[in-house]
C-alpha cells in the first residue's frame, strides 16, 4: 500500500520544522511543593510556554494511561513502549500484556508449536526447565500472575524440575517490595512438590544491576545475569565480607545484601545464587534444559536473550563461557523487524501504518534524538517494536550516551545538554521538517525516588526548553511539548515512590508563525467519540500531520486541531 498522505483540501501548511518534545515522565501532578518535584522546581520557562499556548486556545492535558495507550483498566500506569507506540502509530493497539492474558484465557498459549518444542519436549526427556524475569505485578515488563500461569501450564504439560531465576523490581512497585513477590513465588513452588515437581528459585538479583540492560547502555548488567543463571557463579566483584553471594535461599540472600547495602534498594540488589546443603549451585543450566523469559516488554529482554540465541561468531559482548544447548522462548517476540527471539509464545501486537512510515513517503525528512537510556523510546517504539530505520536515506537518528545507571541520582541533568546542542544544531541544519526528541530526566531520576534530585532535574528540563524554544523560534517552527506518562511529578520526601504515574500529561503548542488558524479541541469535547474522555497520546500523530498539512488518514485516531 502507499503511505503518501493528501494535502489537507484547505492548503494549510505549516513548512516546520515542527519539533515534538517528549519528557519523559513528566506528568502533571498535585500542585503541591511538597509533593511534586515539578511544583516545588519552579520551572518559569516551561511554565511560561504553558501559560501562552493556554491562553491561545493550544494547550491541553492529554491520557497517558490505561485504555488511552491499550492496557486493561484504569488503574494502569502509562510506561515508555505503550506511549511511544502511541505516539508514533496513532492508533491503540491492544498491549503486549493484554494479548498475554487473552491467550491464556483462551488456553492458546499451551497449544503452540514453540510451547510444544520448548516445554513438552524438555519434559518429555525429563530435562528442567528455567524461566527467567521481572518478578512483580508493575504489568510493565511482566507480571507475577502470568508467571504463575506459566508455571501451571508448565506442570500440566508434564515438567518435573522448574528453576526460577528471580528479577527484583522496585522500579514499578514500592522500591523494597521485593520479598513480597519473593514468598508468593516460593508458596507458589513450594505447592508443587505435592505433584510431584521440585520446583526453586535458583538465582537473582536487582533488575538494573542484572540482567535487564537495554540499547547496549552496560553489558555488565547482562554478563552478570548470564553467569548466575546459566553457570551458578556470583562474579567476584559483587562477594566481599559483608555479602557472600551464595545462599540457601532468596530471601537469605535479599536480607544479607539490604543489611550490608541499606541504599542498594531492590532495583539494585546484588546478583545471588542459591546453593544446596554441600555448597553446589542448584539451577545451572545444563544441554537439553529448556528456557522461557517471562517479560512481555521487549527494551530490557533483547540483550539477554541475544546471548541465548547468537552463535560465538555473532556474539562478541562478554564471554559466555560454555553456552549450554538449551531451548529458548520468550513470552513475545521482542523485535519485530529482526525477529528476536526466534521462539515466542504470543504474537506481539502487530503495530503498523507509523506516522514515520506515512511522513517518509510524503517527502517529510525527519530526525529523532536522545541520549542511550531513551534511544529506543523515540525509534524503536516509536517505530512500533521496529529497530532501524524507515527511509535511511531522509531520516537521522542521533544518540547521546548516557551515564551509568548508577550516576542518575547525583547527575539528575544527565546529558540532556548534550542531547540540545545534536538538536539544535540539527535544526539549524534546516534539513528536516519533523524532528522529535525524547529527554530522560524526569523518567530517569524519577524512578530513583530521590525528591531533591527530581527537584534538579526538572530546573534543567527548563534549561534545555528555554534553549530548544529559541532554537525553534529562530527557524520560525512549531515546538510541541508533551511527556509519555506521568513518574517526576510525584515523589515523598522518604525515596518511597520510584514507579510510573496513572496522571495526564500537557499536550503544550507553541507556534512561531501562528496566526489564530486553528486552535486545540477543548477536552470536553471527545474527539475519539467513543466514551473515551478527552483526547490521549494516540491523537498526537494526526495532530502532527495537520500541522506538517496533510489529512490524516481514516485509520488514525483523530487529530486534536480544529480549523477556524
Ligand atoms: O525503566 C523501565 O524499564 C521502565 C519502568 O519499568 O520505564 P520506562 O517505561 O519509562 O522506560
Ligand atoms: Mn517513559
Ligand atoms: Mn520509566
Amino acid at each position: 500500500m502507499s503511505y503518501k498522505l493528501s494535502a489537507l483540501p484547505s492548503g494549510f501548511r505549516k513548512e516546520g520544522p515542527i519539533v515534538l518534545c517528549i519528557l519523559d515522565g513528566y506528568g502533571l501532578g498535585k500542585d503541591d511543593p511538597s509533593a511534586n518535584p515539578i511544583v516545588a522546581a519552579h520551572p518559569t520557562y516551561i511554565n511560561d510556554l504553558i501559560e501562552k499556548s493556554k491562553s491561545a486556545g493550544l494547550y491541553k492535558q492529554i491520557r497517558a494511561h490505561g485504555p488511552a495507550v491499550g492496557l486493561p483498566s484504569e488503574s494502569d500506569m502509562g510506561n515508555s513502549e505503550v506511549g511511544h507506540n502511541a505516539m508514533g502509530a496513532g492508533q491503540i493497539y491492544s498491549q503486549g500484556t493484554m494479548l498475554v492474558d487473552e491467550s491464556f484465557k483462551t488456553g492458546r498459549m499451551f497449544k503452540t508449536e514453540n510451547w510444544k518444542t520448548v516445554v513438552g519436549e524438555t519434559a518429555s526427556h525429563s530435562g528442567t526447565l528455567h524461566m527467567f524475569g521481572l518478578l512483580s505485578d508493575g504489568n510493565i515488563h511482566s507480571h507475577i500472575g502470568q508467571v504463575e500461569q506459566l508455571i501451571d501450564g508448565a506442570v500440566e504439560t508434564g515438567i518435573k524440575t522448574l528453576r526460577i531465576h528471580v528479577l527484583l523490581d522496585g522500579r514499578d512497585v514500592p522500591p523494597e517490595s521485593g520479598l513480597k513477590y519473593i514468598d508468593m513465588i516460593e508458596a507458589k513452588l513450594a505447592s508443587l512438590a505435592a505433584k510431584g515437581v521440585d520446583a526453586k528459585i535458583a538465582s537473582g538479583g536487582g533488575r538494573m544491576y542484572v540482567t535487564m540492560d537495554r540499547y547496549n547502555s552496560d553489558w555488565n548488567i547482562v554478563r552478570r545475569g548470564w553467569n548466575s543463571m546459566v553457570h551458578g557463579i556470583v562474579e567476584e566483584a559483587d562477594i566481599s565480607d559483608k555479602y557472600k553471594g551464595y545462599y540457601h535461599s532468596a530471601r537469605e540472600a535479599i536480607e544479607a545484601c539490604r543489611a550490608a547495602f541499606p541504599d542498594k534498594k531492590d532495583q539494585y540488589n546484588l546478583p545471588f545464587v542459591i546453593v544446596d546443603e554441600a555448597g553446589s549451585p542448584i539451577g545451572k543450566m545444563k544441554d537439553g534444559d529448556a528456557v522461557i523469559n517471562w517479560n512481555f516488554r521487549g527494551d530490557r529482554a533483547i540483550q539477554i536473550s541475544k546471548a541465548f540465541e547468537l552463535p560465538d561468531t555473532e556474539f562478541t559482548f562478554f564471554d559466555r563461557g560454555t553456552k549450554p544447548k538449551v531451548r529458548y522462548a520468550g513470552l513475545l517476540e521482542y523485535d519485530t523487524e529482526v525477529h528476536i527471539p526466534s521462539q515466542f509464545l504470543v504474537p506481539p501486537p502487530e503495530i503498523s501504518h507509523t506516522l514515520s512510515q506515512y511522513l517518509l513517503a510524503s517527502g517529510v525528512p525527519s530526525y529523532a534524538i536522545a541520549e542511550t537510556h531513551k534511544f529506543g523510546h523515540v525509534t524503536f517504539f516509536w517505530n512500533g517494536n521496529k529497530s532501524g530505520y524507515i527511509d535511511e536515506a531522509h531520516e537521522l537518528y542521533e544518540v547521546v550516551p548516557s551515564l551509568p545507571n548508577s550516576e542518575t541520582e547525583t547527575h539528575p541533568e544527565m546529558k540532556a545538554k548534550e542531547v540540545t546542542d545534536k538538536l539544535v544544531a540539527a535544526l539549524e541544519s534546516k534539513k528536516y521538517r519533523f524532528l522529535r526528541v525524547n529527554y530522560a530526566n524526569g523518567d530517569m531520576v524519577g524512578h530513583t525516588g530521590n525528591f531533591d534530585s527530581c527537584v534538579k532535574c526538572v530546573q534543567c528540563l527548563d534549561r534545555e526548553i528555554a534553549r530548544l524554544d529559541a532554537a525553534v523560534r529562530a527557524q520560525n517552527g512549531i515546538l510541541i511539548i508533551t511527556a509519555d506518562h506521568g513518574n517526576v511529578e510525584d515523589k515523598d520526601h522518604k525515596g518511597s515512590k520510584t514507579s510510573h504515574t496513572c496522571a495526564p500529561v500537557l499536550f503544550s503548542v507553541t507556534d512561531y508563525t501562528y496566526k489564530g488558524e486553528y486552535t486545540l479541541i477543548p477536552d470536553t469535547v471527545k474527539p475519539d467519540g467513543e466514551g473515551k474522555e478527552g483526547s490521549g497520546l494516540s491523537n498526537i500523530a494526526a495532530t502532527v500531520m495537520n500541522l506538517l498539512g496533510f489529512e490524516a488518514p481514516d485509520v488514525y485516531r483523530k487529530s486534536m486541531i480544529q480549523f477556524k
